[in-house]
């Protein structure tokens, strides 16, 4: 388990997001930027974000045809994060051209970024699934099979929501990572987010990193609920 806990920098603009990090001084985080943030802004953010000491997880889940996902990605590797994704609907194929992609754009001697999948999206109810998808079966299930072709196709892990960190290790091994979002503490507001945890029941069920974005990026002391959903994952004991 790496035990990371990744802000979810859902900002629209850069004034706002570097307003954000501010708030942390020198502490160095690791911060995830999503399609909101990258596509009002460019890769820019990206550099400026990095050269402030931060890890980045840059979350554009592609989802296309394997040669398009592939020169994609190439580009994308050259960008200098530490995680990207794509969407394991997109097949085993799609997600072996990921990773061609990627290998492709790192430069020789650097470590290419993780590449996980996300499997289903934790705003998605089992009942969605099954009406909506028609997958029939239960929702584990579901990002079970995902994950096992992401496994097949060479990724690190994948994106799912903490209550399926379990199987998703016991059937893929303790090294492929369980990515979650869907962290609530018990009085938030769950917005959106229809499978979540608390940061303590995520530990207990092996997620690898969270994924925490509003209940951190609009609390009126961000840095506060930073430490408290840190302490809280990482079994600190205050
Ligand atoms: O790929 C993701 O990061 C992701 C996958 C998923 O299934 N669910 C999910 O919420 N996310 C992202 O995780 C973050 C969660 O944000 P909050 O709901 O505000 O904590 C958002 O930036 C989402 O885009």
């Amino acid at each position: 388990m790496k035990q990371s806990l990744i802000i979810a920098l859902d900002f629209p603009n850069q004034e706002e997001t570097i307003n954000f990090l501010s708030f942390f001084k020198e502490e160095k985080l690791f911060v995830k930027v999503g399609m909101e943030l990258f596509y009002q802004n460019g890769p820019a953010i990206l550099s400026k974000i990095k050269s402030m000491g931060h890890q980045v997880f840059l979350d554009l889940k592609l989802h296309d045809i394997p040669n398009t996902v592939k020169q994609a990605m190439k580009g994308l590797a050259s960008l200098g994060v530490d995680i990207v994704n794509v969407h394991a609907a997109g097949g085993t194929k799609m997600m072996y051209a990921a990773i061609e992609g990627l290998d492709a754009g790192t430069e020789a001697g650097a470590q290419r970024p993780l590449c996980i999948a996300v499997t289903q999206l934790t705003s998605t109810t089992n009942e969605q699934m099954n009406k909506e998808q028609l997958i029939p079966g239960s929702i584990d299930n579901s990002v079970l099979q995902y994950a096992k072709l992401a496994k097949a196709a060479g990724l690190d892990g994948v994106v799912c929501s903490p209550l399926e960190a379990p199987v998703i290790h016991q059937y893929n091994g303790s090294g492929f990572l369980a990515v979650t979002p869907g962290i609530r503490l018990l009085t938030d507001d769950s917005h959106d987010q229809q499978r979540i945890a608390t940061p303590e029941l995520a530990r207990q069920l092996g997620s690898d990193y969270i994924v925490v974005g509003r209940s951190i990026t609009k609390a009126a002391d961000p840095v506060d609920v930073y430490h408290t959903i840190r302490n809280a994952w990482e079994g600190v004991q205050i």
